[in-house]
């Protein structure tokens, strides 16, 4: 069974989403938004250091390869675990459109398992956008980037300005972040009017 829920269908007047002419340009590598991110940051042993590349469009190609911390069943990736890989997936197509947007809802099919040592190849792109709201679509390959489909998503963000992470954030990491030029200048790159 797959398929998109009402929440997940754009609303009229939604438009295509354009992309910005400042992106990074078709081949190259995103890297990470953030050192500790789970989803791409080099500093997370146990993280998933998947690497997203912008494609043509608003579409980027990503590849994880599932490790043994990653393990649901025996020799088995969780589930949860290829939702994050959608998820970081579809959060790296902002930056094509320089925009800082979070994740609203996000919908998941399991089609396959997917062993442990396993290459997920993913492909994202944004199918629409309707003022804050950004709707896109994933998929993960097995066997190769063009094997069966083992995971797909449809998912809405929801644009939002820094102050959501400065607000929500653990004083901390928000300190340390905001005193990391790396980490600034990599904030600024996703704001159009920064
Ligand atoms: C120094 C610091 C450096 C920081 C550097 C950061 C760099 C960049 C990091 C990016 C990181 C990415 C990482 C991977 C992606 C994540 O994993 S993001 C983390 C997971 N997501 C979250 O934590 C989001 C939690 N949710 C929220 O904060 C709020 O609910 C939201 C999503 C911001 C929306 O709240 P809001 O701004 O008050 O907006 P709201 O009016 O409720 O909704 C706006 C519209 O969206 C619709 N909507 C909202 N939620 C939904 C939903 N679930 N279903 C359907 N429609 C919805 C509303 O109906 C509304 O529609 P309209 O009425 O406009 O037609």
């Amino acid at each position: 069974m797959s398929g998109t829920s009402a929440a997940l269908q754009p609303p009229a007047g939604a438009v295509k989403p354009v992309r910005h002419p400042d992106a990074p340009a078709p081949g190259e590598l995103l890297g990470a938004h953030y050192e500790h991110c789970f989803g791409c940051g080099g500093g997370q042993s146990h993280g998933l250091h998947l690497e997203a590349r912008a494609g043509e469009g608003v579409t980027v190609t990503a590849e994880f390869v599932v490790q043994a911390a990653h393990q649901g069943a025996p020799g088995l990736a969780h589930g949860g675990v290829l939702a994050t890989a959608l998820d970081e997936t579809l959060g790296s197509l902002n930056w094509l459109l320089r925009t800082i947007a979070v994740t609203g809802r996000l919908e998941t099919d399991f089609a396959r398992p997917v062993p442990v040592g396993t290459t997920l190849h993913l492909e994202a792109e944004v199918t629409a956008v309707a003022g804050r709201k950004i709707y896109s679509t994933a998929t993960g390959r097995i066997g190769g980037p063009s094997g069966p489909v083992a995971v797909r998503a449809d998912a809405l963000f929801v644009e939002v300005d820094v102050k959501h992470f400065v607000e929500h954030g653990r004083q901390a990491e928000i300190d340390a972040a905001m005193s990391d030029p790396d980490q600034v200048r990599r904030t600024r790159a996703f704001e159009v009017n920064p």
